[in-house]
């Protein structure tokens, strides 16, 4: 399909590599962004880096967030308002980086992506990802004038979120299959460059899958820089399909009907193996995504999840109501097909 007009947002400056963290202010001034900044974190990022962050900035205020939600992008517009900020800087995994980036656009001013964990491409996209009631929603927002990624902070966060992080990438693989297969059946607007670059970003992960191990700060790294890769994907495409198909509406399910739903990277990844089994049968690539999985310890079953089948069972024949994203679910899978996708390939 031919597009009259594209407009493709990126970062402007991604910085990566050890101690960083203190070069925030400089990055900062690099942009040339005038005033004072909000500072938006949550409790353990704050405990861990919160000092030093608001030594670079005379005088900003922080406003801590404990859960995402539209409320919590409210009251970060509302002290950003009362404290004349005129750019936010977020510090910490997906949940405050995804809610500044919001309140940022809300704003109309810049917004400084400062990720602790390697969790998820959210901290680099041009895209919020935020629940309401029974949906979600993948909201666009600017994505961040500048990324501040520290690898001594990340590589010391729990190993769980940076197997999260490669997981997700990894379910790139299945993201891309369901777009090429809605451009097909629904003539979705699709970009060969996004996709590509997309599943080159899976395939260099899964190829430095030696390098990716606890206590490695390499690994913080490698999958750093796969989420940058995978995040401009994503800005390229206008929207989160290359790296969001139906691996993720079952994790966004799971969110909501799971008692304690996993890391969003743990779930996308198990769900990969289910929609890729669905997408090319019992010889198809499944086994290759459920081992890129293991070689990077990330759960690859419901139990490693944490949660019970019949969760997963539910998931999975109803992650098709969750938005209107045409995948390989179609309008649904019935439960005797989820049962047999989820025992064959041994997720539950
Ligand atoms: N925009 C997008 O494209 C996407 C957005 N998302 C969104 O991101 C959120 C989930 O992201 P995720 O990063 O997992 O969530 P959080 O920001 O909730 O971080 C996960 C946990 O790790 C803790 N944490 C963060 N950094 C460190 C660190 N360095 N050391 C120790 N603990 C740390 C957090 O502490 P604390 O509890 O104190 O915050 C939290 O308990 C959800 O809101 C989801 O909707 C997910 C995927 C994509
Ligand atoms: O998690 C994402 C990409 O990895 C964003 O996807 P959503 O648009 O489904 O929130
Ligand atoms: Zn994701």
């Amino acid at each position: 399909m031919f597009a009259k007009s594209t407009w493709i947002k990126l970062p402007r400056n991604v910085l990566l590599g050890h101690g960083v963290l203190d070069d925030v202010g400089t990055a900062v001034a690099e942009l040339s962004l005038a005033g004072t900044p909000l500072l938006v974190t949550s409790p353990t990022p704050d405990d861990l880096a919160g000092d030093r962050l608001r030594a670079q900035f005379d005088g900003a205020e922080t406003v801590t967030v404990d859960t995402a939600s539209f409320e919590a992008v409210g009251e970060i517009v509302e002290a950003a308002e009362a404290a004349g900020a005129t750019f936010l800087v977020a510090l910490g995994g997906g949940k405050p980086i995804d809610l500044a980036k919001m309140a940022a656009d809300e704003l109309g001013v810049g917004f400084v992506s400062v990720p602790t964990a390697a969790s998820h491409d959210g901290i680099v996209s041009g895209r919020s990802s935020i629940p309401e009631g029974d949906t979600r929603h993948s909201v666009a927002a600017d994505p961040p004038l500048a990324v501040i990624a520290d690898t001594e902070i990340m590589a010391n966060a729990p190993w769980a979120l940076t197997t999260a992080g490669c997981a997700d990438i990894i379910s790139n693989y299945t993201a891309v299959k369901d777009w090429r297969l809605a451009r097909r059946l629904k003539n979705v607007e699709y970009s060969e460059y996004a996709a590509a670059l997309s599943e080159m970003t899976a395939e260099m992960l899964v190829d430095n899958a030696d390098s990716i191990k606890k206590g490695l700060e390499e690994s913080a790294w490698v999958v750093s820089k796969a989420l940058v890769s995978s995040g401009v994907a994503m800005s390229i495409a206008g929207s989160s399909r290359p790296a969001s198909g139906a691996e993720h509406l079952f994790s966004h399910q799971l969110d909501r009907i799971a008692e304690n739903p996993a890391l969003h990277g743990h779930q996308v990844g198990v769900g990969s193996i289910l929609t890729e089994f669905l997408h090319s049968g019992e010889n198809g690539q499944w086994r290759a995504i459920r081992d890129a999985l293991t070689a990077i310890g990330a759960p690859t079953t419901a139990a490693e999840l944490g949660i019970d089948d019949e969760t997963v069972i539910e998931a999975l024949t109803t992650a098709h109501t969750i938005r209107d994203r045409y995948t390989i679910l179609g309008d649904g899978v019935n439960e005797e097909a989820a049962i047999e996708v989820a025992t064959f390939t041994g997720v539950i």
